[in-house]
């Protein structure tokens, strides 16, 4: 969230024409004389006139950088990394290098003006939060930032000086490291020099320990920017991923440990982007560090083993929130899965001493073709436990396995969906947590249910009670015309539900309406002392009267 006010009251030396101040009171002023420096406000003068967010607002971060054709680092980084973190990214491109896992080759430098053209394309007509720069290869090029953010303020701006690619090749040469410390220092909101930058900047000084980089943030802070981190990803003879972050007061040393891993190349850019991100959805300088190294961790403890390239040093993968765990064993729903649905309950499965995965390995070895875990007293660590060993077994069958109304442990065992009841969390929302590709079913007992399951984005609908059962307190039944009207509306595969056994799933599926594919049980299955001989017996049922009705229950819906 950010506050703008246009100004112009000599205050203090400078007479000042743009006012800035963000949420936590971070505040600028550009002086009306063009120097480079961005002074401090007095608090009391960040006169709040503008709200400038709206409920529709995204926060927004302008990358002004240089292309990696490798996609680890540059603005495909950072790209990635706004993404990844929520946060919109608009780019400006100020070089394009030719890079993969073996070093640089190429870099072809952008004509300022093209440079000039990109920032105020973005920052005439966008609301830029922060801006984070890296790749800055001509002294013009930050004078044309200071320009731009002169008549464009933002909330804050994020300074990765780049410098020197892990391959040893010269990314800004050492004619702009005086504009560096004249000019774009003292811009900027944080600085996120790397050791051999830090080093350079500082004229060359050795940086071998913690207690250097101490010594390099403080000398760097002198040089005017309000933060300084000092990244240790390079400290050699580190067991550690050791940081220093020095706020002109405090030093803070964030540690984490080193993942061992080649695909190291990018982290540089990655966190200054995701310093920047954080900035922008409001948060403070040191929450927004630390947050940034914790997904840089994540990240490379992700990515850590994904073979790009031949080279000694592959790209960070930044997007591991869309990575699946099993991605190969993804399982995608087929209206096919319904025919056997089983259904646990831990109430039956104590009363015969039956663990919940021996019932669970039971049913699927007489024939069930989807099981869900419906475990209403089990406490959350157990349930989760549990959920995780039953997901092992339905997988090496490849069989799905659903969760009964928790989201949370379907999320946290990666169980391939989830059924919801009516008063449950709604099926959007469980959509939205748990991605396109899960399996969402929802029980309905009327058409207009079943036409709000199919619009809200579920996969299937169990329909029931059909018949009078025990499982379900106060559920009305809605019998074998209630399920037929439903079916008949659906728009999406039905399951029938609700005390269906041996006695009479043929005449569930007589109904022989196309949409309906299979019969869900519990007591039938689990209530019993032999789970699998009960499974296969219903399975033999289901199959002979689906023969017999003919291809009805087969056909797609
Ligand atoms: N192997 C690792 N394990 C854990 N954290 C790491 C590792 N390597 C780097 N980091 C962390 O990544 C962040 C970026 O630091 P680093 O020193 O690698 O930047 P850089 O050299 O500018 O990166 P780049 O390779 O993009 O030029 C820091 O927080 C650092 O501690
Ligand atoms: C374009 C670009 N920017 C930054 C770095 C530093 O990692 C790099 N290697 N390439
Ligand atoms: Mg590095």
């Amino acid at each position: 969230m950010a506050f703008f006010l246009s100004y112009s009251t000599p205050i203090a030396h400078h007479k000042i024409c743009t006012v800035f101040s963000s949420k936590q009171g971070s505040r600028h002023a550009v002086d009306q004389f063009g120097s480079l420096t961005l002074k401090a406000m007095p608090e009391e003068m960040a006169l709040i006139v503008t709200n400038g967010s709206s409920n529709n607002k995204i926060p927004h971060v302008l990358t002004m950088a240089g292309s990696d054709s490798g996609a680890g680092a540059g603005i495909q980084a950072d790209l990635k990394t706004c993404a990844a973190r929520g946060v919109f990214c608009s780019t400006v491109i100020t070089a394009v290098t030719a890079q993969n896992t073996l070093g640089v080759q190429d870099v072809s430098i952008l004509p300022e003006e093209s440079v000039a053209a990109q920032l105020k394309s973005v920052l005439s007509d966008m609301h830029v939060d922060v801006v984070k720069t890296g790749m800055l290869p001509s002294t013009a090029m930050v004078k044309i930032l200071h320009d731009s953010l002169k008549q464009f303020p933002v909330q804050a701006l994020v300074v990765d000086p780049v410098m020197v690619s892990t391959s040893g090749h010269v990314l800004a040469g050492s004619s702009i490291l005086d504009t560096f410390r004249q000019d774009l220092l003292p811009m900027a909101d944080i600085v996120t020099p790397n050791i051999k930058e830090a080093s350079v900047l500082l004229g060359g000084v050795q940086l071998e320990t913690v207690t250097d980089m101490r010594s390099a943030a403080k000398s760097l802070h002198d040089m005017g920017p309000r933060n300084v981190l000092v990244k240790g990803g390079d400290l050699p003879s580190s067991s550690d991923a050791v940081d220093i972050f020095f706020d002109g007061k405090d030093f803070y040393e964030l540690r984490s440990s080193r993942i061992q891993t080649r695909n190291t190349h990018g982290t540089g850019c990655t966190m200054a982007s995701c310093i920047a991100a954080e900035l922008a959805k409001g948060s403070s300088m040191l929450s927004a560090v630390k947050v940034a190294k914790r997904y840089v961790e994540t990240a490379l403890e992700y990515g850590k083993s994904i073979n790009i390239g031949n080279g000694p040093q592959g790209p960070l993968d930044h997007m591991f929130k869309l990575k699946r765990k099993n991605s190969s064993k993804l399982r995608l729903f087929e209206p096919s899965d319904l025919f056997l649905y089983a259904v646990t309950d831990s109430g039956m499965n104590k009363k015969w001493g039956h663990s919940i995965t021996d019932a669970v390995k039971a049913a699927i070895e007489g024939g069930a073709t989807i099981v869900q875990l419906r475990e209403k007293d089990a406490e959350t660590g157990e349930f989760l436990e549990a959920a995780k060993s039953c997901l092992e077994i339905c997988h090496a069958h490849n069989i799905p396995l659903l969760i009964n109304d928790r989201v949370d442990i379907a999320l946290a065992c990666d169980a391939d969906g989830v059924h919801v009841g009516q008063s449950d969390m709604p099926v959007n929302t469980v959509r939205a947590l748990l991605g396109p590709e899960k399996i969402i079913g929802v029980s309905c007992k009327t058409p207009e249910h079943a036409l709000k399951a199919w619009a809200d984005g579920a996969d299937y609908i169990g329909s029931g009670g059909v018949f009078p059962t025990n499982t379900k307190a106060n559920n009305r039944t809605i019998g074998l015309d209630g399920l037929k009207t439903v079916c008949l509306a659906s728009k999406l595969p039905v399951v029938a539900i609700g005390g269906i056994n041996l006695s009479n799933a043929r005449s569930v599926m007589e109904l022989g309406v196309v949409t309906l594919k299979g019969v869900a049980v519990v007591s039938a299955l689990f209530d019993r002392e032999c789970v699998a001989v009960e499974t296969r017996k219903l399975h033999d049922l289901l199959t002979e009267t689906v023969a017999n009705v003919g291809s009805a229950v087969t056909e797609e819906v």
